[in-house]
């Protein structure tokens, strides 16, 4: 039966169509196949997303004025981790005259989280929150192709692209090392922006979220008028610079273009080795600080600073008034119900006296001069150095045994740069060899900044900015002078606190302190301390430290005080004990 229809309708088709329509419609067929076979390519082991179907409460209620339900999804504002909100997919679905005000500035809002889009001006935010539709593509996916004609750019929201040389982004997979971009990062903007074509291929990694600016709404809302506002206001910048009056406007408009700007929130890290990156900073607004994380084991002073004041510790807990007291013992302790008002100063002047006289004496010197100059009550106190006193796990320095749990870091701030201000060009002129390459941390205090790469400013500097620039040549204090630095801020600090501990607590303090719970995950200023009374503890590492990523934080413990052993305060001054204070 089959085949009696096959050639009854062969016969219809040749009557009627004829072959040469036939041998048409098979080529037109195989031509559409053949498009849809390279429009999927990309689909790939695309993986099908489909939104999390999980129960939430919805909340509604009859509003009677307006006759009508009114709801609240709460889902609406809440997205899975890290994925763009279903509320703010919805308004980019929109076209950009139908966005509500109030819309655009959520969505704004909402875009504060990606670097690129933070780093351009708020009016420029705002024409880019109206114009930019959401896409999410799954591994595999070629987003842009190198050698074609870019209509779009792309702001990453959540997943990973590579940049790749090839046109279909396979060797991103076979790279051990491929250039990654991740949520924040941006781009597109050089095939999108100017109209050539795409210079390198960009395919997703992972499931990638995008927001995606098409070139047409880019120049309908008149992005590229604000783009160019931005880029003026950069030049009137540069062009109040001292160091850019023989500068031309010419020149000044290439270091305009070279110029990259970007936006930190107070505390964030805007480079872990400033001196690696080879960039120059303008401090365009706000103000950043320049950090040196000193590694005091390093430093033969804080050696010996340790070891004076580990010779303090004696078989009982030394300054036990230190330690938190029962309010009984406290009121033993002291006894301190009123102060005469008295000049105090003389008492700081004492305590600098005394770390001058300390300063640059070897450790047995020391103990003699003390030993004469202290009251007595000292004397049984100071014992000879022996290790044998602590009992912790040693470490090998260069200048002998050190506790392991003193080994410790410090963040040191060596300069404070305002707005107006730059960053790398203090040995540009020096040659390489004589190059301070000590790695620089630095921290925004809430700054805007223009980062250019140094090789290319060079190239535009004229005789008359070096003549200038050698005034920048500023000379960094040494790693031993910045961790004496901070042993001595250290000194003063605490002696400051145990005065005020003498003079204020006791009195201040209510009579029974309820035990409060830990807080858990919360900043917690004992971790940073390091406390020589505790060496035989075991003591939790954590580093909270700025904003840094954990994987920029070195193998060192960073602390930002020392608790040490040392003398009762008032024992210092015996005086304190008589007319007017004890009661
Ligand atoms: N080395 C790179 N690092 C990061 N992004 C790049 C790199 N090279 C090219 N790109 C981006 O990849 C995009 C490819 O298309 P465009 O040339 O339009 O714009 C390009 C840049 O945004």
């Amino acid at each position: 039966m089959n085949r009696y229809m096959v050639s009854h309708s062969w016969q219809i088709l040749r009557k009627k169509l004829g072959l040469y329509r036939l041998s048409m419609d098979i080529i037109m067929m195989n031509r559409v196949c053949k498009m849809f076979r390279q429009g999927l390519r990309g689909f790939r082991e695309y993986q099908i997303i489909e939104t999390a179907h999980r129960k939430h409460p919805i909340f509604s209620f009859w509003d009677k004025k307006k006759e009508g339900r009114i709801t609240f999804d709460t889902m609406d504002f809440v997205a899975e981790s890290g994925h763009f909100p279903p509320r703010a997919i919805q308004i980019t679905q929109k076209k950009p005259s139908w966005r509500a005000e109030h819309e655009i500035q959520s969505l704004c809002n909402l875009l504060q989280v990606l670097d690129s889009y933070r780093n351009h001006s708020e009016p420029l935010q705002l024409l880019l929150a109206k114009v930019m539709r959401f896409e999410r593509f799954g591994r595999r996916r070629v987003i842009v192709k190198k050698g074609q004609k870019g209509n779009s750019f792309y702001f990453i929201y959540l997943g990973t692209v590579a940049v790749t040389e090839d046109e279909d982004g396979s060797s991103a997979f076979l790279d051990p090392h491929p250039t990654l971009l991740q949520k924040g990062s941006c781009f597109g903007e050089m095939g999108s922006l100017t109209s050539s074509v795409r210079g390198a291929t960009v395919v997703c990694m992972e499931e990638t979220e995008f927001l995606v600016v098409d070139r047409e709404d880019f120049l309908a809302n008149k992005l590229d008028q604000e783009i160019k506002k931005d880029a003026q206001l950069r030049f009137e910048f540069f062009r109040k610079m001292d160091l850019f009056h023989s500068w031309s406007d010419e020149t000044l408009w290439k270091l305009v273009v070279l110029g990259k700007v970007e936006k930190f929130s107070y505390g964030q890290l805007i480079s872990k080795d400033f001196i690696e990156s080879s960039s120059i900073m303008f401090v365009c607004e706000g103000m950043c600080e320049v950090l040196r994380l000193i590694d005091l084991e390093t430093s033969p002073f804080y050696h010996k600073w340790i070891w004076e004041h580990l010779r303090l510790i004696e078989d009982g807990p030394p300054n036990s008034h230190l330690k938190d007291l029962s309010p009984m013992e406290r009121f033993k302790e002291f006894q301190i119900r009123s102060y005469p008002v008295q000049d105090f100063s003389f008492l700081k002047l004492f305590h600098l006296q005394k770390a001058q006289e300390q300063e640059g004496s070897s450790f047995s010197r020391k103990i003699k001069t003390s030993g004469n100059t202290l009251p007595k009550t000292f004397s049984s106190k100071i014992k000879s150095r022996c290790t044998h006193l602590i009992e912790c796990p040693m470490i090998q320095t260069k200048y002998g045994d050190l506790p392991k749990e003193a080994a410790v870091g410090a963040y040191m701030k060596i300069q404070t740069l305002e707005q107006g201000e730059i960053l790398g060009l203090h040995q540009i002129l020096l040659p390489e060899s004589q190059h301070d390459t000590r790695p620089l941390i630095l921290v925004s205090l809430g700054a805007e900044v223009i980062r250019v790469r140094k090789e290319k400013f060079c190239e535009l500097l004229d005789s008359n900015t070096i003549e200038k620039l050698s005034k920048f040549s500023i000379k960094y204090p040494s790693d031993e002078e910045l961790c004496q630095k901070f042993l001595k801020e250290n000194n003063w600090n605490i002696f400051r606190k145990d005065l005020v501990r003498l003079l204020v607590e006791p009195r201040w303090r209510p009579p029974f302190t309820p035990i409060q719970s830990k807080k858990k995950g919360t900043y917690n200023p004992r971790i940073v301390t390091l406390d020589l009374y505790s060496l035989d503890k075991k003591t939790k590492r954590h580093h909270p430290i700025f904003m840094a990523p954990q994987k920029y934080l070195p193998p060192l413990r960073i602390v930002q005080a020392i608790i040490a052993p040392r003398y009762k305060i008032q024992e210092l001054l015996p005086q304190y004990k008589n007319a007017g204070v004890l009661m």
